[in-house]
């Protein structure tokens, strides 16, 4: 019995929307997850987050069993009351930014082995200690199996192998994982950009079983038109009645082309990242507030928006802070790009429930690629 239900609501095309019920509240899918990184969404506060509409965000295993420890986490009552977010959390495994992040990892059947960037300790991540982290002592809602993230591009050969193993952690993860019901666990697809290698390790998750799938191993280089190819058919190679998760993507663009082959959830730090540094994402595409030509723009980044930060600042009032590097810029540019991503996932529901979304993606590309 899978611990979630997921109900798919409405379908157009490869296209759905629905919603994922967990004991902390419903997901409403498309998703998008704000990335919380070292227990906060960066600048924000989970009020902020909740206005946005965000249903569910991501926490990190790596920084937090880092800093201050998974220990610390559980013994202060777990990442939901540390952090004051009483809705779902997903976590990831920690392996993906073990090999992206850290300073050296080495890999082996039995863990990934690495030193903490923030004081050189040594830390040994196993399929089994990733879930003890992320189920026990964390107390996520959503757990993620440790995967290997092959780099792109990838020989067939080296694909195959890092699929491979992912297969074999999966099933040590569901063994470690084991039967509970008020946590769900997600196996991730792996194999690159080989569809052969994408349907085994489809066929090795299905036979184990699974919460939910996640798509991982794109989004690594291979660009917007390399992703779509492979998403042409890789969701499909996974179960229709329950939750795609695209791993780390993505711009606007990536999400409508993506929930259009069939996705239901994503992550990406690219609104928060991209928020501190100036750059606002709006239905016109994105815009670099510190240019000169907004200096004296009085107009607000969305005027529609329920969300004070794109509805009551002017767009010459937030480059004057950028330019002036003051925190508050990067707080409010941070809950807009928040606020986009929502208002952008919760337009695609609504166009999928209505049977319009084909109108709308296209709408979508005219008016947000047209700069
Ligand atoms: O196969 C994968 N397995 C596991 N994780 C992956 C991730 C990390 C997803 N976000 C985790 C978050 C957890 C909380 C902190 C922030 C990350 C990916 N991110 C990207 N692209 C975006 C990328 C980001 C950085 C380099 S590429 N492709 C990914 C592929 C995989």
């Amino acid at each position: 019995m899978a611990a979630f239900p997921f109900e798919i609501k409405a379908v157009e095309g490869k296209a759905r929307t629905g919603v994922l019920k967990t004991p902390r509240g419903d997901i409403r899918t498309p998703a998008f997850m704000p990335v919380g990184t070292a227990a906060t969404v960066k600048a924000m506060t989970v009020d902020q987050v909740k206005a946005t509409g965000a249903d569910i965000i991501l926490g990190n295993t790596y920084h937090l069993m880092l800093r201050p420890s998974a220990e610390r986490v559980a013994r202060l009552g777990g990442l939901h009351k540390f952090m004051r977010w009483d809705k779902p959390i997903l976590t990831d495994s920690g392996g993906f930014q073990v090999m992206s992040l850290s300073g050296i990892s080495k890999l082996t059947e039995e863990a990934v082995t690495f030193s903490s960037h923030v004081d050189g300790s040594k830390h040994v991540l196993t399929p089994e200690r990733s879930i003890e982290i992320q189920a026990d002592l964390l107390g996520s809602d959503i757990v993620m199996q440790l995967d290997e993230c092959v780099a792109w591009p990838a020989e067939e050969a080296r694909a195959r192998k890092g699929m491979e193993l992912s297969a074999r952690w999966a099933r040590r993860s569901k063994d470690a994982f084991g039967t509970r019901d008020t946590q769900a666990l997600f196996g991730i697809q792996q194999g690159s950009t080989f569809e052969a290698l994408r349907r085994e390790s489809s066929d090795r998750l299905r036979e184990i079983g699974f919460d939910g799938y996640a798509i991982g191993g794109l989004a690594v280089g291979e660009g917007h038109e390399a992703m779509c190819e492979v998403l042409d058919y890789a969701p499909g190679l996974l179960p229709e009645d329950r939750p795609r998760y695209l791993m780390g993507v993505g711009k606007p663009i990536d999400l409508v082309e993506a929930v259009a082959r069939g996705v239901d959830m994503f992550d990406c730090v690219l609104p928060t990242r991209s928020g501190r540094h100036g750059q606002a994402w709006t239905w016109d595409g994105p815009i670099n507030l510190k240019n000169a030509k907004y200096a004296e723009d009085e107009s607000p980044l969305d005027p529609d928006s329920d969300c004070p930060a794109s509805r009551d600042y002017s767009k010459a009032y937030l480059r004057h802070l950028f330019k002036a590097e003051e925190i508050l810029g990067q707080v409010l540019l941070s809950w807009h790009n928040i606020a986009f991503f929502q208002a952008l996932t919760a337009a695609m529901r609504a166009a999928i429930a209505e049977g319009r979304f084909e109108r709308f993606r296209r709408e979508f590309r005219a008016r947000h690629l047209s700069q």
